[in-house]
C-alpha cells in the first residue's frame, strides 16, 4: 500500500449500540489525487474521516498515511496532514490572526520571526482580512470554515483531509474554496475531500470513492467513470431526414436531437454536413455522476 498516500483496508467503525458506521473500506488516495469522497447523509464520511486522523478508533481494518500504519505512527505523519473536520475549534474570544498566531506557537519547529509573515499569507490566501480583529465569535459559519482551512495550511502540509469544507459557505465562497483546493492541487497538495454534493465532487476531482449505508460500493478516476460510451449526440433541426440517413444506428431521438451509435464523433459529423444535415451540436454522450453514482448504489 506503500505508493499510497492513504490506504485503508477493511476499515470497519462498529459504534457502541450496533450501528455499522464504516463497513470494511478499502480507500486507496495516490499523490496528487483530488480525492472526492461522496455520500448522503449519514453514509459514514465522517466517522471514516476521524479514522483516518486518529480521532475516533477504527473497529476493525489497518489504515497508513504516508506508509505508516495509523494512529500508531500519528506523532510522524499528522504533521504532514491539514485536517478540517466538522465543527473547526477555535477560541471564540480571540480574533482569526490571533487564533493562528497562537496554533502557530505551538509547533516548535516553527521559526517565530517568520510567523507574522505565515499567518498573513494563509489568512490572505483563504479570503480573510489579515487586518480583521473581530473576535471569532462574531464570524459567520462561511469565516470560520476559512478559518479552519487556514489552521489546516499553516504547516503546508502535502496531504489535507477536509470534511465538507463548503459547509456553510455561500455560492461565491464555494467557487473561492473550489479555486483555492485546485490551485494548492496544481502546486502538489493531495487533498482528501468528503461531501454530500455530487456537482462538487464532479467539478473538483479527479478521483471519486462513493459510500452508501458504510459500504464503498465505488472508487475510480473520474476521467475513467466519465470516458465516453461510443455514443454520440446530435443536435439538428433536420431530424428525420438524419433519422432515414442514419438508419439502425440511431439510439434515441428527441425534440431536435437524435442519439448516435458511433466510435468517432468527427466523421459522424462529416458525414452528416456531407448530406446537407445542419448540424447545431455535436458531442460524444458522457455519463453524469449523478448517473454513475445511482448505478454503483443499486447494484451494491
Ligand atoms: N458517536 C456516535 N455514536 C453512535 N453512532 C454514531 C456516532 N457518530 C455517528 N454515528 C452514526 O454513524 C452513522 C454514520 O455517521 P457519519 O456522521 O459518519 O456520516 P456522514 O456521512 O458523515 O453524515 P453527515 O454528512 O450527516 O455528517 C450514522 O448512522 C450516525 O448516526
Amino acid at each position: 500500500m506503500t505508493d499510497l498516500l492513504i490506504a485503508t483496508r477493511g476499515l470497519t467503525k462498529v459504534y457502541r449500540g450496533g450501528v455499522r458506521a464504516v463497513d470494511g473500506v478499502d480507500l486507496e488516495v495516490r499523490a496528487g489525487d483530488v480525492y472526492g469522497f461522496l455520500g448522503a447523509n449519514g453514509s459514514g464520511k465522517t466517522t471514516t474521516v476521524r479514522m483516518l486522523l486518529g480521532l475516533v478508533l477504527a473497529t476493525e481494518g489497518a489504515i497508513e498515511l504516508f506508509g505508516e500504519a495509523m494512529p500508531r505512527a500519528g506523532a510522524s505523519v499528522l504533521p504532514r496532514v491539514g485536517a478540517l473536520v466538522e465543527g473547526p475549534g477555535a477560541y471564540p474570544h480571540l480574533s482569526g490572526r490571533a487564533n493562528l498566531t497562537l496554533l502557530d506557537s505551538t509547533d516548535g519547529r516553527r521559526r517565530r520571526g517568520d510567523r507574522r509573515r505565515r499567518v498573513g499569507e494563509v489568512l490572505d490566501q483563504v479570503g480573510l482580512d489579515p487586518a480583521d480583529r473581530r473576535p471569532v465569535r462574531t464570524y459567520s459559519l462561511g469565516m470560520r470554515q476559512r478559518l479552519g482551512l487556514a489552521s489546516a495550511l499553516l504547516r503546508r502540509p502535502p496531504l489535507l483531509v477536509l470534511d465538507e469544507p463548503t459547509n456553510g459557505l455561500d455560492p461565491q465562497g464555494i467557487r473561492e474554496m473550489r479555486e483555492l483546493l485546485l490551485s494548492l492541487n496544481r502546486e502538489g497538495t493531495t487533498i482528501f475531500l468528503s461531501s454530500h454534493l455530487l456537482a462538487e465532487i464532479e467539478q473538483m476531482s479527479s478521483r471519486v470513492g462513493v459510500l452508501d449505508r458504510g459500504r464503498l460500493v465505488l472508487q475510480e478516476d473520474l476521467a475513467t467513470l466519465q470516458a465516453p460510451t461510443g455514443l454520440v449526440r446530435v443536435r439538428t433541426p433536420d431530424v428525420s431526414t438524419a433519422l432515414r440517413l442514419l438508419d439502425g444506428r440511431v439510439v434515441d431521438r428527441g425534440e431536435g436531437h437524435l442519439v448516435v451509435r458511433s466510435p468517432d464523433a468527427a466523421a459522424l459529423n462529416a458525414h452528416l454536413v456531407a448530406r446537407d444535415i445542419r448540424v447545431t451540436e455535436l458531442g460524444p454522450e458522457r455519463r453524469s455522476l449523478e448517473e454513475i453514482v445511482l448505478a454503483a448504489s443499486e447494484s451494491a
